[in-house]
């Protein structure tokens, strides 16, 4: 067993920290980190950890809590300072046997990467924008909030522990290891709890909290249940995106607030003050316990826990409306498309909404979202069409489902917008499908001078233990299958190519 390992069970042990018998801490140094592994069988319903809620480092329990409350400091931003003043402070603080087991930083989350670093491995792909934006907002935080705080705070902060680069290191730790602890908590660094791996879809342990010592105050037996949250941390509800149909964008994962993954379980009165690990999933003896960290897309995955997956089902790429935008005005007039694109919001449409920014997604089989289809048939529809459309819509307030649905085909007859699986039979026209190929070929663009074939070639000879080119070469190749899988979807549900098909068949 590593020495660390050895002085952080020596920790557990003096914060009351347990854990099963038949579960094992692997560690394997730094660079491929520590994982856990059960021993023998483990059985759906046993409990694999308790940990009591004192022993977590959060904005409540750290030695510099009335500092963080007095400087007004709450979220992510509180939580990296109480982790920046703990692992100051050395050997005098109650989680010295927790941090010196830690990393430095979380390496391979793009935050703590160069801007060259940044640059080389991912432009084109979704995060390249959001990195470098989150770079400079994570900078000014620093400004703002702590350099204020080494100058005349009242703690004497050590101006080496506490510089830019220290917050960006403290920030990579938060997003990729804190949980959601409880209201009173908030979210904090939990021991022991953040030593699970993620598997997408296939956990075996969930983290369970009992209700927050405040609602425990009122004697209400709610106070007692047991509630299941996920690994989830303040970046991915700050960043969360908001998409009309609910479904999470390529930087956003499940909402904890949108979760329907509660699991309810009674606790006794005396454990209240504690989180526990439960299995949900048997795990045969010798296989890693995983835990998930939510359903997300492996651009969400790189940039909160620096890490992507091969098989991410959740993965997506995001069409931004200013690129449709574009596209439609090389085509037609820039008058005319911004026409089309009103008519689109007075029928009662939008796309996901993010940080000022306005896209469509397209999920990992490459379907398009409903809402761009329905854009690029109005950019298509004949004037002759439109203007009918146009006296019938109203210019402004609220819509009548009835008239939201009068868009109308060929032949007059109305689409039935609220019932898309029927309505794309009418919305994918030929131009509507050659849009998409033109679409998916302007977004290609952004990923410069390799092609797909020449950064799979890339990604097979890249070893995992480089984990910023593999991470960032997963991501790339992901997103241009997705891309892949937008063309054929266009292509084969346009009738263009449905007949050259059948011509092609009947030649045979
Ligand atoms: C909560 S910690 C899990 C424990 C961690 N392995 C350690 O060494 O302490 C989260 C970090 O573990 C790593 N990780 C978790 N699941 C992973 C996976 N499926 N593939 C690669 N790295 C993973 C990533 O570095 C991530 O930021």
């Amino acid at each position: 067993m590593s020495r660390r390992l050895r002085a952080f069970k020596r920790w557990m042990n003096s914060q009351n920290i347990e854990y099963a018998k038949n579960i094992e801490i692997i560690d394997k140094g730094i660079n491929n980190g520590i994982s856990i592994k059960a021993n023998a069988d483990l059985k759906q319903g046993d409990i694999v950890a308790k940990i009591p809620k004192n022993a977590c480092l959060t904005i409540k329990t750290t030695a510099c809590s009335e500092m963080i409350q007095d400087a007004g400091l709450a979220g992510s931003l509180g939580l990296a300072v109480a982790l920046m003043y703990e692992k100051s402070i050395g050997e005098c603080s109650l989680w010295a046997g927790y941090l010196q087991l830690l990393p430095e930083r979380e390496c391979g989350v793009p935050l703590v990467w160069t801007l060259d670093e940044v640059d080389q491995f991912l432009t084109g792909t979704e995060l390249h924008k959001a990195v470098k934006d989150d770079k400079s907002l994570v900078y000014e935080d620093w400004k703002e909030n702590i350099l204020p705080l080494i100058a005349s705070g009242p703690l004497e902060l050590d101006p080496m522990a506490f510089g830019a680069e220290q917050y960006f290191a403290a920030k990579s730790l938060v997003s990729s290891r804190s949980f959601e602890i409880d209201d009173y908590h908030g979210f904090g660094m939990v021991p022991l709890a953040d030593l699970f791996n993620h598997k997408t879809g296939a956990e075996n342990v969930h983290f369970t909290s009992v209700s927050s010592p405040l609602s425990n105050t009122d004697n209400d037996s709610d106070a007692e249940d047991n509630e299941y949250i996920n690994n989830h941390h303040y970046e991915s509800t700050e960043h969360l995106s908001t998409c009309k149909n609910g479904s999470p964008a390529a930087l956003g994962g499940k909402n904890i607030s949108e979760s329907n993954d509660i699991e309810l379980s009674s606790n006794s009165e005396e454990d209240s003050d504690h989180l526990e690990m439960i299995i949900v999933k048997d795990v045969k003896a010798g296989d890693e316990v995983f835990n998930t960290y939510g359903s997300m897309g492996n651009a969400a995955l790189l940039h909160r826990y620096g890490f992507t997956e091969l098989d991410n089902p959740f993965d997506i790429i995001n069409i931004e409306l200013n690129m449709v935008l574009e596209w439609s005005s090389s085509l037609f007039s820039s008058r005319y498309s911004r026409a089309r694109l009103s008519m689109w919001r007075r029928i009662g449409y939008c796309g996901c909404v993010s940080q000022n920014s306005e896209y469509f997604e397209i999920s990992s089989d490459g379907e398009p979202q409903y809402e761009l289809l329905i854009l690029l048939y109005i950019i298509f529809l004949t004037d002759e069409v439109y203007d009918k459309l146009n006296q019938t819509v109203p210019s402004t307030g609220n819509l009548d489902k009835d008239v939201g649905i009068l868009l109308l085909h060929k032949n007059t007859k109305r689409i039935p917008l609220e019932i898309p699986d029927m309505a794309k039979n009418y919305l994918l026209t030929d131009n509507v499908c050659g849009a998409l190929v033109s679409l998916a070929d302007i977004r290609e663009s952004f990923y410069r001078l390799n092609s797909l074939r020449d950064d799979i070639q890339s990604l097979s000879s890249c070893c995992v233990r480089d984990r910023k080119l593999y991470h960032s070469m997963v991501l790339r190749v992901k997103e241009r299958k997705i891309l892949n899988n937008l063309r054929a979807y266009a292509s084969s549900r346009s009738h263009k190519y449905k007949k050259r098909a059948v011509l092609r068949k009947n030649r045979r």
